[in-house]
């Protein structure tokens, strides 16, 4: 990490390209810095959603030990893993998914199942969180407990500490995109300060049979939320889509994060910044034998928050795209077409 002391304006786009890479640090320092760190993502935001960060602040360490015991789950034995098994009727996704089916059915896209497990948590299962949140209809639901395993050992600890860092990371990462849409920077708080955000670890186990030609890691779909901000080990198989309608690789950024646009964002800026569809190839040769991890950070706005055109992304000629909707029930809607129909 890069030290910025008060007052540089040194360009915070270390890697440029369709997918940038941003130095994020010194975004606590000066106006100058926070300004130039928010055009920064203001321009990927508006080319192609997605670019990478550096100089974030999350603890190194933290995200190895992540790495490390996200393994494990998923190497113990099938029988200690079905106890942790997301119940057919649950919406959360709480525990493990390892149901056929693949995320693109969120998209009316179809697709062999997705060579992917997976692990939820979420902040609205953790105790008394649930009850300050404005859940209405749905907190019976939403306020059930989260699924921890008992092995390994440290496993709860680790998660819960790299939400909350991920967490402080979406916070300010949210002031800084206020600031590059030109909006006062904490215009978003009121709307996120009791986030309903998933954090869900994407497990790619090694793939031993030739993949379908229609079958993926993860098939191409768009993110739901504000803003995801993901960790991925170092086995590639990322890609994004461009405007020219071709599929690009996105980079490993060794110690940094991914981070893309999430639709409610498009939502929000009327298409300006773009919720861009991505996918995860199926590795083929070597990179097969290989398991894959990443952990998704799914930025969602308060389960209650009202998501509709910003004023400043509409006007004469150029009007709302979307209707207006709540961030509760765009999550539950997407999450029952891309994962309900698979039980
Ligand atoms: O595993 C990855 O690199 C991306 C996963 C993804 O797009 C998702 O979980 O929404
Ligand atoms: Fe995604």
């Amino acid at each position: 990490m890069t030290a910025h002391p008060p007052g540089t304006t040194e360009d915070p786009t270390v890697v440029g390209g369709f997918v940038p890479v941003v130095d994020v640090d010194g975004r606590d320092g000066s106006p100058a810095r926070r300004r130039e760190i928010a055009r920064a993502i203001d321009t990927a935001c508006r080319e192609s959603g997605f670019f990478g960060i550096v100089g974030h602040g999350v603890d190194l360490s933290l995200i190895q030990r992540m790495h490390d015991v996200t393994v494990d789950l998923f190497s113990t034995p099938d029988a200690e893993k079905a106890a942790l098994l997301v119940p057919p009727d649950d919406p959360t996704l709480r525990g493990i998914f390892a149901r056929a089916g693949s995320v693109s059915a969120a998209e009316d896209i179809t697709t062999s199942p997705d060579l992917c497990e997976l692990f939820t948590m979420n902040q609205l299962g953790e105790p008394g969180v649930a009850e300050v949140a404005g859940l209405g209809d749905a907190y019976d639901v939403w306020s059930r407990p989260n699924v921890w395993p008992e092995r390994p050992a440290g496993f709860k600890e680790t998660w819960l500490e790299y939400y909350r860092q991920v967490s402080d990371l979406s916070a300010d990462l949210m002031r800084l995109c206020a600031l590059g849409l030109g909006l006062d920077e904490e215009f978003f708080t009121p709307f996120v300060d009791i986030h309903s955000s998933n954090l869900t670890a994407n497990w790619y186990p090694p793939v031993d049979t030739d993949p379908l030609p229609d079958q993926y890691r993860k098939g191409p779909h768009s993110d739901w939320g504000t803003l995801t901000i993901l960790y991925q080990d170092n086995c590639g198989g990322l890609q994004v889509f461009d405007k020219a309608g071709d599929w690009i690789d996105v980079p490993v950024v060794e110690g940094g994060f991914v981070v893309n646009i999430g639709d409610l964002m498009a939502v929000w800026t009327n298409d300006e910044w773009v919720s861009t569809k991505h996918r995860v190839l199926a590795p083929t040769g070597e990179m097969a034998r290989k398991p894959r991890v990443s952990l998704a950070f799914f930025h969602q706005p308060n389960w209650s928050a009202d998501i509709e055109c910003l004023p400043s992304c509409q006007g004469p000629g150029k009007p709302a795209k979307y209707a207006p909707t709540t961030s509760g029930a765009y999550l539950l809607q997407k999450m029952e077409s891309a994962f309900g129909s698979a039980e």
